[in-house]
């Protein structure tokens, strides 16, 4: 039995070195650990020193040059795709603010958004958000690639890395003032395939289990949260969890976080090794871009699950 204390917290895997040990005996132990919290809470901490701490400054002193511009320049981050653009002043979450960076990982992408917020250029933004995204990216490949070898579909990866696009979206909470709501975020399920998140050094997103206890994700240097987006829920035929997460403010020093967000270009298939006696087919091959565009429909909005209300089979 796990005390109180370690019973209320995300499991926290190291992946530092995970990429030099393709295929050995540590490699096998790993992945197992992935694919068992991704199917247990959904998400987990990963630990992973790759990134430099100075890129992580600079990225958090972009953010904040960002969001420093006025409304009318952040509202020009519009994108034709939902939730790829800016979001903001709300009434039910008014102390959040976010923009969405689309093919963060694709320089000539980071150079038009970049283009929008300063006319005047901003090389060094461009750059720092690039070089952020690419190294992000590694590790969402990386944990696919561990995901993939957990279920045996091993290769499957090298179809996810051929079709990928990678989302960024960064957000700032402000303090909330007296009397006001402390919700940064509602709760919700990413629509993504695997979402990475970081944060700065305020505390503030909160998981839900299965059990439907509220886990605060405590951050760490080099702590990046790993969740399963609704897509992978049905890419694994709902071997993997896509939990409920939310952002709630109670401290007063501004929150600033950065999700990058893989989405697949065209039809996620459901690998047949999913589906057994064990688990009988509970999803359907999907468009994941549709998936997304249906979570903004009357239906969408209003099921439980969009997943299985998109592309549920039966
Ligand atoms: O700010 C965070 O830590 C979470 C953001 C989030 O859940 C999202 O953008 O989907
Ligand atoms: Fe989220």
């Amino acid at each position: 039995m796990g005390s109180l204390a370690q019973s209320s917290l995300l499991p926290v895997i190291d992946l530092s070195q995970a990429g030099s040990k393709l295929g050995t005996a540590s490699w096998a132990v790993a992945c197992e650990q992935v694919r068992s919290a991704l199917e247990e809470y959904g998400c987990f901490v990963a630990v992973y020193d790759r990134i430099a701490p100075q890129l992580m400054a600079e990225v958090y002193r972009a953010l904040e040059d960002l969001f420093d511009l006025p409304v009318e320049t952040k509202v020009q981050n519009v994108s034709k795709i939902p939730y790829h653009g800016y979001l903001g002043q709300k009434d039910y979450i008014p102390l959040h603010e976010s923009l969405g960076i689309e093919r963060s990982t694709v320089a000539e992408s980071v150079r038009s958004f970049t283009g929008l917020m300063w006319p005047e250029g901003n090389d060094h933004f461009s750059e720092t958000i690039s070089s952020y995204a690419r190294e992000v990216a590694e590790l969402e490949r990386l944990v696919v690639r561990m995901v993939c070898e957990g279920y045996g579909v091993g290769g499957y990866h090298e179809s996810h890395e051929a079709r990928v696009n990678y989302l960024m979206r960064v957000n700032r909470y402000r303090a909330p003032r007296e009397n006001e709501v402390t919700a940064g975020l509602l709760p919700h399920t990413d629509k993504s395939f695997i979402t990475v998140l970081n944060q700065n050094q305020v505390n503030g997103l909160e998981v839900k289990t299965k059990d439907g206890d509220w886990i605060e994700f405590q951050a760490f240097p080099s702590s990046f949260v790993v969740m399963v987006g609704d897509a992978a829920l049905a890419w694994s035929n709902g071997r993997m969890h896509s939990a409920r997460h939310r952002v709630t403010m109670t401290r007063d020093t501004p929150r600033y976080s950065v999700g990058i967000f893989s989405y697949h270009r065209g039809v996620v298939e459901v690998p047949e090794e999913m589906v057994d006696g064990d688990h009988p087919r509970r999803f359907n091959s999907f468009d994941h871009y549709g998936l997304l565009r249906f979570f903004t429909t009357p239906a969408g909005t209003a099921s439980p699950c969009t997943a299985t209300a998109y592309c549920g089979a039966g």
